[in-house]
């Protein structure tokens, strides 16, 4: 028996394709216009929480080596949502491109790109030659077999710590470049009634181990004053968790000062919930310098032994005396009652 010949209308509207449509296009959505979509029909309602799921199973949305999930005991939230990068991005590189990021998709794979935007500035001299603002050891790295030779060299120096980068010749698994390759510790993001959601350890992490970097949107200087501002206002009505994060490299010649803003609070990755706390917590921050990179990259590494569930926090800074400083909830016994505040 021969079948029926199948229009070309028929075949647009079947009901896969449909599915296969809304699965594409329902990832893009924010969590209030996913919300608003599950109200329609009983078919994106079960969409929308199949991708409520799979977004609380894991915030870095594929781009870090383990997924790093949300657990919430305590209320309705899921998970949190802002755009993920593994590492920080300038202002060009995020300003349109990255209103909206694919997040919860059964089926789109991770996209790396991103985390070679740093790494890929260079300096370049008067006559257009790369400058290295690091160590040279081009070809003579052997891929982290024996361990970089440019490692013993300048490690740890004047509180920077160096790496090789772009303009050497070895591999991302060379021995110089340990945080170059993602966040290799397991983590969790938890939510707590008082400081909202927190990043923990979901593995024991040694001493000195390399956990993840301060990634977010480089901004300058009068930007971040100005979000600065905003986010002030907007934190003092509660309901409202900003990470902007500045950070000051005192140059050698010691008359300079290199100042870094990072604002995680739109585009970040995961230390964007890192609390504080006043004790100085259990996280130390080290500025990397990679050879042939322009800018250095804010670090965080474990300043003690950290033990499975326990939650990871560093020092935001001196706190400022400030009536209308938020409650600070860190519970070490130096606690000073307020959360330090950027002085802008
Ligand atoms: C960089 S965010 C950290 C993640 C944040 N808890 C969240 O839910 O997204 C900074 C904000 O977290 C909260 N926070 C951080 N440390 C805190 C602490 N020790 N006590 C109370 N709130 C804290 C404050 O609202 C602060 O503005």
């Amino acid at each position: 028996m021969q079948s029926p010949p199948t229009t070309p209308s028929k075949r647009n509207t079947s009901p896969s394709l449909f599915f296969r449509c809304l699965d594409l296009v329902l990832p893009w959505l924010t969590p209030q216009e996913l919300a608003m979509a599950s109200l329609t029909c009983t078919t994106l309602c079960n969409l929308s929480k199949s991708i409520t799921l799979r977004r609380a199973s894991d915030a870095s949305r594929s781009l870090e080596p383990h997924p790093i999930p949300f657990r919430n005991s305590l209320d309705q939230h899921p998970y949190a949502y802002f755009i993920y990068t593994p590492s920080s991005l300038t202002p060009s590189s995020s300003s349109s491109s990255l209103l909206r990021q694919p997040w919860g998709s059964s089926h789109y794979e991770s996209d790396s790109d991103t985390r070679t935007e740093t790494s890929s500035l260079r300096f370049v001299d008067e006559s257009g030659n790369c400058a290295s603002s690091g160590c040279e050891c081009a070809e003579t790295c052997e891929d982290g077999k024996e361990g970089c030779p440019c490692v013993v060299g300048f490690a740890g120096f004047d509180g920077v710590v160096f790496e090789c980068g772009p303009s050497c010749g070895c591999r991302l698994s060379c021995g110089n470049r340990l945080t170059q390759t993602g966040i290799q510790v397991k983590l969790k993001i938890v939510r707590d009634r008082r400081k909202g959601w927190g990043l923990y350890a979901d593995q024991f992490i040694p001493k000195g181990r390399f956990v993840c970097e301060y990634a977010g949107e480089l901004l300058t200087t009068k930007e971040s004053r100005l979000r600065q501002e905003m986010y002030d206002e907007l934190s003092s009505g509660g309901h409202f968790s900003p990470a902007l994060l500045v950070v000051r490299e005192h140059l050698p010649s010691k008359k300079a000062c290199l100042r870094l803003n990072i604002d995680a609070t739109r585009i970040g990755n995961v230390s964007r919930f890192i609390n504080h706390s006043c004790d100085g917590g259990n996280l130390s921050t080290a500025l990397v310098r990679s050879s042939g990179a322009l800018l250095p990259r804010l670090c965080f590494f474990a300043s003690d032994d950290i033990k499975v569930d326990e939650e990871l926090t560093f020092s935001y800074g001196e706190t400022r005396l400030n009536s209308k400083g938020l409650r600070c909830f860190c519970a070490s016994s130096c606690c000073v009652g307020i959360l330090p505040s950027e002085q802008t």
